[in-house]
């Protein structure tokens, strides 16, 4: 792997305020504050809630304390997942035993989430993003001024076009939209065990607000001026964690798997900035979303799991998702097929071999074995 040079490790352009902290931009809102809604409830959508309504209650005067959370409604054990999540302040669903706070309120009804808000954080699945962007598009609904930021991670493409989920909600929405991603697990973070994660910024004020809705002791955020460079290495560490996954399963150990995050950052970091102009290399080195993630995910994360599965069984991965997901959703497989489509249009496969052998070994019956020969 090449290492970057000394100038790499300066200061991003972005970077958490020494004291005095700085005021936050106003809020378009009349009551001056701001007002934070989270779109999904899934298991880190209910990890960044708590930690969004926790400061919004404890850090901050600048935000209304109350939260807002959209839940999908759900019948759980015969009772309404959003009264459950409201009165027990648990989400026995997708983060069960960890304690919300009290003025993060569940709410079923995407509209009413939205209402006033000014920061609105996108938390679903990459595959629920279109329905729930149709929904709050009409005129009228968002809030003039407000902003947004994505957790999700995933691509999208289209033909030759690929789009990160962060310039997609921009465009769609007319809303500046920052990325957030890093190394966070969710039910670490929401246990509240010390993490870094990275927040890729189109602007100053972006930065301002969103370091101030997630920046805690235990949850640290760095802001960096590439909201594509963070959207993407959250987004294909997922297909790499795939191979990781497939390298657990055949049985090899430590070498082989520290080599296929190696070539698979490799590949992370050509591929965007091949594809992204304006992107930074650094983004993929120095940064949680970048190296860190990769290695969290390689190690404990949901793709891996599955496709330890996978090699070990050959069920499709459809089948695996349902076994042992419990109802949570996997994204690698979807970004991996996104991707293949996006190299296969672009007719620049062969640029990135360890994307293509993930997809073949899952969409197209190349024996797992494969994975390793020839890269
Ligand atoms: N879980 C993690 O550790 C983690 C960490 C970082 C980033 N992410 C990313 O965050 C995003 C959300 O992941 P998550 O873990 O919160 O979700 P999840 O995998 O726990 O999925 C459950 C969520 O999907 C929703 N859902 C299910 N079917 C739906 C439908 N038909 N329409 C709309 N919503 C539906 C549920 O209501 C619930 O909110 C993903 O892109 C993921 O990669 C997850
Ligand atoms: O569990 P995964 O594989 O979806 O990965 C979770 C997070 O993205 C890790 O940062």
């Amino acid at each position: 792997m090449s290492i970057d040079p000394p100038s790499n490790l300066t200061t991003p352009a972005f970077t958490r305020p020494s004291s005095p902290a700085p005021q936050l931009p106003p809020s378009p809102l009349k009551s001056g504050k701001h007002k934070i809604a989270v779109i999904g409830s899934g298991s880190w959508g209910s990890a960044l809630a708590k930690i969004a309504a926790e400061n919004a209650w404890k850090r901050h005067d600048e935000f209304h304390s109350e939260v807002r959370m959209w839940v999908r409604e759900k019948q759980v054990n015969g009772k309404k997942l959003t009264e459950v999540i409201n009165r027990t302040h648990l989400n026995s669903r997708y983060l069960p035993d960890i304690p919300l706070p009290r003025n993060l309120v569940a709410t079923p009804h995407l509209k009413d989430v939205v209402k006033d808000a000014t920061l609105i954080v996108f938390v679903t699945p990459h595959q629920f993003l279109h329905t729930v962007i149709r929904e709050i598009s009409a005129p009228g609904i968002l809030t003039p001024g407000a902003r947004a930021i994505t957790a999700i991670k995933g691509v999208e493409v289209n033909g030759t076009d690929i789009s990160t989920f962060a310039s997609l909600i921009e465009a769609q929405l007319s809303i500046p939209t920052s990325a957030l991603s890093g190394a966070n697990i969710a039910l670490e973070v929401a246990k509240g065990q010390f993490c870094e994660t990275t927040i890729g910024v189109p602007g100053r004020a972006d930065a301002l607000l969103w370091e101030a809705v997630f920046d805690s002791p235990d949850f640290r955020v760095a802001t960096v001026d590439d909201v594509a460079g963070v959207s993407l290495s959250g987004a294909l560490k997922n297909i790499v964690a795939l191979a990781a996954g497939m390298v657990d399963g055949m049985g090899m150990g430590g070498n082989t798997k520290a080599a296929i995050l190696r070539i698979g950052l490799q590949e992370m970091r050509g591929f965007c900035l091949e594809f992204f102009a304006g992107s930074k290399a650094e983004t993929f080195s120095n940064e949680s979303a970048g190296i860190a993630d990769l290695i969290t995910t390689c190690y404990g994360g949901r793709n891996r799991k599955c496709a330890e599965e996978f090699a070990k069984t050959g069920q499709p991965f459809d089948v695996i998702e349902k076994k042992l997901l419990n109802g949570q959703k996997l994204q690698g497989t979807l970004t991996s097929e996104e991707v293949n489509r996006f190299l296969l249009a672009r007719r620049r496969t062969k640029g990135y071999p360890l994307f293509e052998k993930v997809y073949k070994i899952a969409f197209e019956g190349m024996p797992v074995n494969e994975l390793v020969k020839g890269l």
